[in-house]
């Protein structure tokens, strides 16, 4: 990511007086942070964009799959409804339904993203496609005709990222659905789809697997490595993966797409196996196999900016042209919208101040979840990242199985891992697995970033009974495994020296 022997090339001369403070281009999480941040810090900020407010996450990542993982969750306890004494029965799935309730959840967060409240908040907003044709000077191609060319003292990058489709023989001849497009495509369809392959075991892969599956739909899903959710410790995604398949997932892992095409107007994809080839038949496929960075076509590389993978930046996310700054999934190294959040402000602060004084972007503490069910929640270190770097650890865990209100809702499995310095409760990561994770997890992500240790969420009193309890589970298991024998031998003297 460090611009390393790039040097900017004096071939563009500085104008003397600016239009703005800052464009900020996209208005994806990053790039609505970042123009919150300028406008409340006065600047005069206009940011583009030119297609959606509110992004990916608004529009086809985050909101639309929490929203569809809901509606399958239901259909499942419907399914399973006798584990509550209640009479199970097989949901009526009218797919439509479904999608409608989608879009309806996509309106109602709408507005938070909209261009009237930025332009409320003081930001100005610009809908088209925005391209830099110097280093102080932004063309916008408006969505409803014309030009505005703007120059201004800095630039936010937000361009984002869009899903990576790969070069497998005969893709584009079956079509393929992506993130991008499987909600407006799959909009009016009475049911979901019948025989459904979703090529990718990553978050957006589980996600969706185990949501189309829930809602009716064969679903075969081909990951080539060996396992679901490689990000994860093997444990996690172990039981995501026991879980996809008790719902009915046909999970291939260790299978490497190689070929698709169409045989008697049927579609079907091969996949190879140690050797062996298979065919899989389907009605649909859904490509979720990582999500590249929307990078060219703007003036990046005739700026001399290097997009190789992600906007090349220092750790203050500026590129070779300190005020052209870079946040977001189009910087990296993480593709998450709180991520993008956070990114935005180090982005907004150096681009407005960043010549006073600048702020390097922190990743010290970075939380996500898998929204799976159960879902896997994680932060700081895991097992194998620890061992991979030669970090000595100690692991605590709690099986939530144990846990009295898992067991009282039914939802007792999984477990909370904590990960500590040796000998001390200092946290170096926690990885939650079961329901509720993605909440659960805040408790240790509080206590990494502010240096606090188990020893501090054990002395801190959890509602009885609540999933959060875990939490206080595990630290009391690593309290317990620490106790000081000597002292407690010296303890029974005393006891017994009382009772005389
Ligand atoms: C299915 C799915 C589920 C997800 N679930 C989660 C989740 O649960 N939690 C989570 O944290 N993350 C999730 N993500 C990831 C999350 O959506 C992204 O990390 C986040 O949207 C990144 O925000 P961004 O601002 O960097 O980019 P984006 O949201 O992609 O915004 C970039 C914007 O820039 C615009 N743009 C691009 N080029 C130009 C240009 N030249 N001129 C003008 N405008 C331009 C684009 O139109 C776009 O609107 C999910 C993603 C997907 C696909
Ligand atoms: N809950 C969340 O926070 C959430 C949800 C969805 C997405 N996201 C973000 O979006 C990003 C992209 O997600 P994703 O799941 O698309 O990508 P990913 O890179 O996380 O996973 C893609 C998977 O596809 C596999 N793969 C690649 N090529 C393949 C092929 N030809 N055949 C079979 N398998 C193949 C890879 O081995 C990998 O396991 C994530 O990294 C995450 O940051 C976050």
């Amino acid at each position: 990511m460090m611009p390393t022997e790039q040097t900017a090339q004096p071939a563009w001369t500085r104008p003397r007086r600016f239009d703005r403070n800052l464009v900020v281009i996209g208005a994806g999480s990053a790039g609505l942070v970042s123009a919150y941040i300028a406008a409340a810090a006065k600047a005069r900020v206009t940011l583009v964009e030119a297609h959606k407010m509110g992004g990916d996450c608004l529009n086809f990542g985050c909101v639309p799959s929490k929203a569809l993982i809901k509606s399958a969750k239901v259909a499942h306890q419907m399914r399973h409804a006798d584990q509550y004494g209640l009479e199970a029965v097989e949901p009526k799935v009218p797919f439509s339904a479904v999608m409608e309730r989608v879009h309806k959840v996509i309106t109602e967060i709408e507005p938070h993203d909209s261009v009237e409240r930025y332009t409320r908040l003081g930001v100005e907003v610009l809908q088209g496609y925005a391209r830099l044709v110097d280093p102080w000077t932004v063309e916008i191609a408006l969505n409803d005709g014309g030009t505005q060319r703007l120059t201004t003292r800095a630039v936010i990058i937000a361009t984002g990222a869009q899903p990576f489709v790969p070069p497998i023989p005969g893709i584009d001849a079956v079509g393929y659905l992506t993130s991008d497009t499987l909600w407006e495509r799959l909009r009016d369809r009475p049911a979901a789809p019948k025989r459904l392959v979703v090529l990718g075991g990553g978050p957006i892969g589980c996600e969706v697997a185990q949501s189309f599956v829930r809602l009716g739909s064969k679903v075969t899903q081909i990951e080539m490595a060996p396992r679901l959710m490689m990000r994860e410790d093997e444990d996690a995604s172990a039981l995501v993966e026991a879980s996809l398949k008790a719902d009915g997932v046909h999970v291939l892992t260790g299978h490497k797409a190689v070929a698709c095409g169409v045989e008697a107007g049927e579609k079907w994809i091969d996949v190879e196996h140690q050797g062996t080839l298979q065919r899989v038949f389907f009605d649909d496929i859904i490509v979720a196999v990582g999500r590249a960075p929307r990078l060219k076509g703007f003036g990046l590389e005739e700026l001399g900016i290097k997009v190789d993978r992600v906007v090349e930046t220092n750790a203050y996310l500026q590129t070779l042209h300190p005020h052209i700054l870079a946040a977001g999934d189009v910087a990296g190294p993480y593709q998450f919208t709180h991520v993008a959040g956070h990114q935005a402000w180090f982005a907004a602060m150096n681009a407005l101040f960043g010549d006073l004084k600048r702020f390097k972007a922190d990743y010290s503490v970075i939380p996500w979840a898998t929204f799976t069910d159960p879902e896997v929640a994680r932060v700081g270190l895991s097992e194998t990242e620890a061992r991979e770097q030669k970090i000595p650890y100690e692991v605590t865990r709690f099986g939530i199985d144990d846990l009295d209100r898992a067991i009282a809702d039914g939802s007792a499995r999984g477990f909370v891992k904590v990960l500590t310095v040796p000998g001390k409760d200092r946290i170096l990561g926690a990885t939650i697995v079961g329901e509720h994770a993605g909440d659960l997890l805040a408790e240790f992500v509080f206590a990494m970033k502010h240096g606090l240790g188990l020893g501090k969420i054990l002395g801190t009193i959890h509602i009885y009974p609540t999933l959060a309890e875990a939490n206080k589970m595990v630290a009391g298991q690593w309290r317990r495994a620490h106790i000081n024998g000597f002292l407690l031998s010296l303890l029974e003297r005393f006891q017994t020296w009382r009772r005389g």
